[in-house]
């Protein structure tokens, strides 16, 4: 069995690693065909030795029982909804009430896409993945461990054997949605409106091998409770998650100011249709932790960030 269970941990070590070259970078460093060969030879390990088979490995992201309900998931740190930017004086009123609130101190934004998804968090105990759920009303969201687990761009283990939770939204993109209402269509079924409904209807399946079918993908945008992992800035958290082998949305700015801040979302608003996933708006957050912390939050949201809305996205078809 030693031999065993040393070959299994080469084999979750290498397939882990190709899993976040294909899924993460996207940039494969061996071909599918070597990725298929490996995850066979630790299949036939553990089918000889079942207690290798635990939750971690990298067989085990599509489960096999098919839930009857999903539980309950208390947010510690609750999930906030952003307050709504339609317009230039929406984002200078925005930016005069940060300025007030912070007595004139210096502070700087960080732009990011908005990704039109599905707002999730996923726990990790010692760096393993223990839990995934909704956002739900904020404060209590539901349970969807299994079927995130199926999202290949999600780890099952972190680089560092960290104990932290992490927010990001869960999506479809353009081309697995097409792909996805054709199917639909040509069974007779009801295609769905938009790849935001599309992901929110595959991760409220309660059997895994549904959401596992459906390609979705997630960038993750937040480290709850950052400050207390040694984290001062905002941008420093999007960089910890690149560390620990997160998918994250590279297409993000720093902003001195609101007038580079209105630049950078003039920038994206015509450039929607060239990326590969839909988005409704620019994310603009202080930077600072600490001065977040300071700003605080509303009952829903926090008044350390705005989200910049665009006009409804042009309908995603052929
Ligand atoms: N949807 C999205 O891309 N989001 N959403 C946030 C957010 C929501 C609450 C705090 O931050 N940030 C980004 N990039």
């Amino acid at each position: 069995l030693q031999a065993a269970e040393k070959r299994a941990q080469e084999l979750h070590n290498l397939l882990n690693q190709y899993n976040y070259e294909y899924y993460v970078l996207d940039q494969p460093s061996v071909p599918d065909s070597e990725y298929d060969r490996l995850t066979q030879e630790l299949l036939k390990i553990e089918e000889e030795f079942p207690e290798l088979q635990t939750s971690e490995s990298p067989t085990q992201r599509v489960g096999g029982q098919v839930l009857d309900a999903f539980k309950k998931v208390q947010h510690n740190v609750p999930m906030l909804s952003l307050a709504n930017a339609f317009n230039e004086d929406d984002l200078r009123d925005f930016d005069r009430r940060v300025r007030q609130a912070l007595d004139e101190n210096s502070y700087s934004y960080v732009c990011e896409l908005k990704i039109d998804g599905l707002a999730v968090s996923l726990k990790y105990e010692d760096g393993l993945f223990v839990q995934g759920s909704t956002r739900g009303d904020g404060t209590v969201g539901e349970d969807i461990s299994a079927n995130l687990r199926t999202i290949r761009s999600i780890p099952l283990r972190l680089r560092e054997p960290l104990t932290l939770e992490v927010r990001g939204e869960a999506f479809m993109p353009k081309q697995s949605f097409i792909a996805l209402n054709a199917i639909r269509d040509e069974k007779g079924e009801e295609p769905f409106a938009n790849p935001r409904n599309a992901a929110a209807g595959s991760l409220r399946q309660l059997d895994p091998r549904i959401a596992a079918s459906r390609n979705l993908d997630i960038f993750l945008y937040g480290v709850a409770e950052a400050e207390e992992l040694g984290v001062s800035t905002h941008s420093e958290s999007l960089e910890m998650l690149e560390r620990l082998g997160f998918k994250t949305n590279n297409e993000r700015k720093v902003c001195r100011t609101i007038d580079d801040v209105i630049q950078y979302v003039s920038g994206w608003a015509d450039k929607r249709p060239k990326l590969s996933y839909e988005i409704d708006g620019i994310v603009i957050k202080v930077n600072s932790l600490a001065q977040q912390k300071e700003l605080g939050t509303t009952a829903k949201s926090p008044r350390w960030a705005i989200a910049f809305k665009f006009p409804a996205e042009e309908v995603v078809t052929k």
